[in-house]
């Protein structure tokens, strides 16, 4: 693997792709920082190095050019005291201005560009726009693993413009490598949990995981959609009607490999889409039809802490319920207690997905874990057997 650690940065201008999609609060505050911290020791091997850092990134979904919403201005202070030090900012990330402050950077400095998603042609991967933003670095980095799956300009087409030195950051390096233990040296029992709420998302994932798991746990809102394919009551609980065969599917799969499925067998029930609403425990498929389960129940809590409590390989993908609210957190809460005391048994787990990483973070247990992905879309993708375009451009 090309990483930074194959040459000197001294003297050099650093162009790093970081994802510093983080999210914000109505006050700008950063509300998990995780995909900054990560990238901070590509960073610090550049400026120690005797190099200087020029950062690029998107935030959100921006879809009509500069706005106050999406600036990534908004992290300029934050990242300035991780780093222990001021980081300028250019609010544009191509043009004139741009090029001069990247140009008068010394040695040991960091500047951040503005989003790149204000220009459309980020998105379209164009390749004048790429060559304007190659023209700004010596040298390509490219430590965003959370949009490693997007072949935009600045994560793919630009490495064209770097044949001799383009170079993957630590964090990528590190994500690849523990995506690599899970799917090609998982040591067993491997369990895979798999929550959230979109059994479509995660078919491609789930199938693969068929070939390499000896459990897999099934919960979060998707779970009902197999527990309606097998005849049961789900009342107004989340459902993908038209995954009901290949919900069935999948368990006749895992029985035909030898994989232990377990889903949930209680929930727990909501008369309301909502943190204050009446709560109930129903046993799976005996749902009332006004009713919706938004979190598993105690006695699922109990069979799927066992099953992870004795792994030695864990993969997390999706919260089981609605963490988001407290009412319905503990299920989600629980299995991360699980998935720590297997890993402080040695067990080596990986949290994967923006909604599971979120809610360990929540918990305040990044630490109890092996490790948190900075990947969303771009974890599920590798681990499906893709080739990520960002990991391509540099490999090639
Ligand atoms: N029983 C349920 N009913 C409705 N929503 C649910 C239920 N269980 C979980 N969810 C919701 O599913 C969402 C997470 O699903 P998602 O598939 O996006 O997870 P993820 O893979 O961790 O995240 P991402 O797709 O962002 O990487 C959460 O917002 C959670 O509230
Ligand atoms: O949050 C993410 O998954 C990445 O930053 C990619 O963002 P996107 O889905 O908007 O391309």
């Amino acid at each position: 693997m090309k990483t930074i650690d194959q040459i000197s940065f001294k003297g050099k201008r650093a162009l790093i792709r970081v994802d510093f999609n983080v999210p914000l609060d109505e006050n700008y505050n950063i509300t998990d920082d995780n995909r900054m911290t990560a990238a901070l020791p590509t960073i610090k091997k550049i400026l120690k190095d005797g190099g200087a850092v020029i950062l690029m990134s998107h935030l959100g979904r921006p879809k009509d050019g500069p706005t106050e919403k999406y600036s990534l201005k908004h992290l300029v202070p934050h990242l300035s005291d991780l780093l222990g030090q001021q980081v300028e900012f250019a609010d544009d990330c191509i043009g004139e201005d741009a090029a001069q402050k990247a140009k008068e950077l010394e040695n040991g400095e960091v500047l951040l560009l503005e989003n790149l998603r204000f220009y459309k042609e980020e998105e379209k991967g164009d390749v004048a726009f790429a060559e304007k933003l190659s023209k700004l670095g010596d040298i390509y980095v490219n430590d965003a693993f959370g949009t490693a799956h997007r072949a935009h300009a600045s994560t793919a087409v630009i490495a064209q413009f770097f044949p001799e030195s383009k170079f993957f950051g630590y964090l990528m390096a590190a994500e690849l490598n523990n995506a690599e233990k899970i799917l090609n040296g998982a040591a067993k029992p491997f369990t895979a949990i798999m929550g959230g709420s979109k059994v479509s998302d995660k078919i491609q994932l789930i199938e693969r995981l068929l070939d390499k798991v000896d459990n897999l746990i099934i919960g979060g809102g998707m779970a009902y959609t197999f527990a309606k394919a097998d005849g049961g009551n789900i009342g107004t609980s989340l459902l993908e009607a038209d995954k009901l065969d290949l919900a069935r599917s999948l368990v006749q799969k895992a029985k035909e490999k030898g994989v232990n499925l377990l889903l949930p067998v209680d929930n727990v029930v909501a008369d309301k889409f909502a943190n204050d609403a009446q709560t109930d425990v129903a046993k799976t498929g005996e749902i009332k039809d006004d009713w919706m389960g938004l979190d598993i129940g105690p006695e699922t809590v109990k069979l799927f802490s066992k099953v992870v409590e004795e792994s030695k390989t864990i993969l997390w993908n999706g919260p089981m319920g609605v963490f988001e609210m407290d009412t319905f957190m503990v299920g989600t809460k629980a299995i991360a207690d699980a998935v720590a005391k297997a890993t402080d048994n040695g067990a080596f787990s990986l949290i994967g997905g923006g909604d599971s990483a979120a809610a360990v973070a929540k918990f305040d247990m990044v630490n109890d874990v092996s490790y948190v992905s900075t990947g969303g879309g771009a974890l599920l993708e590798y681990m499906e057997g893709k080739e990520l375009p960002g990991v391509k451009a540099i490999n090639e």
